[in-house]
């Protein structure tokens, strides 16, 4: 029998998105169970889930913990992992590396100072994410994937982080081919253009 999957998180995109589109990808079917912050619901729950936190995806009775370690086991199970081990690296590395931007923009959204907030943008824009982009440019094909001539979770990890940056700059991937190649790419596939449209408009 085919396993059951219920994920839960908050009522935002944080970090549950990556694998909520990662089951639109692969029309997975799975409960999409949503407590809001500091609710009863998630006091109770999260002293009996293994490290305290969310996101947590239940495979049948198996707690999953870890974003990160939620996303690839999704991506393995629906084959968006990459099909062999140097593609299953690939599209890590391309994730691991998101994670330098997903630090930076963190920081800059959660910076209260005005005028610390302002140099942090100055530095992210002006200097951070031309050299960040210059280098995900190169490494995502012509055909606007990063790993084969296919989608991966590599490509929906980049679009999904890139709903952070481009309402800052909607023309952020002007002189980027490649890489707006992989934004068409992801945002057309049949299960995630159904889940962009649908999903609950929430906070990032
Ligand atoms: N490294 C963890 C971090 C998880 C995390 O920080 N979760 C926060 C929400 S984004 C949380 O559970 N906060 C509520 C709490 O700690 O009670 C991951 O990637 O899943």
């Amino acid at each position: 029998m085919a396993p059951k999957y219920r994920l839960v998180y908050f009522n935002v995109r944080g970090r549950a998105e990556l694998t909520r589109l990662l089951f639109a990808a692969a029309d997975l079917e799975y409960q999409d169970q949503r407590f809001e912050f500091g609710s009863d619901q998630w006091k109770e729950l999260k002293p009996n889930t293994p490290m305290g936190q969310a996101p947590l995806l239940y495979v049948d009775d198996v707690a999953l913990c870890q974003s990160m370690t939620i996303a690839r086991y999704v991506a393995r199970t629906t084959g968006l992992a990459g099909r062999t081990p140097i593609e299953e690296a690939t599209a890590d590395m391309i994730v691991d590396g998101l994670d330098d931007m997903q630090r930076k923009l963190v920081a800059m959204f959660n910076e209260k100072g005005d005028e610390k907030k302002a140099e942090l943008q100055k530095e992210f824009v002006g200097s951070f994410l031309p050299q960040f982009l210059g280098n995900y440019e190169k490494l995502a094909g012509a055909e606007g994937f990063f790993v084969g001539d296919s989608l991966t979770w590599a490509d929906i990890a980049f679009f999904n982080l890139m709903g952070w940056v481009t309402p800052m700059d909607p023309a952020v991937l002007g002189g980027f081919p490649n890489l707006s190649k992989v934004m068409d790419n992801v945002q057309s596939q049949r299960g995630i253009a159904r889940w962009l449209k649908e999903r609950p408009q929430t906070k990032m």
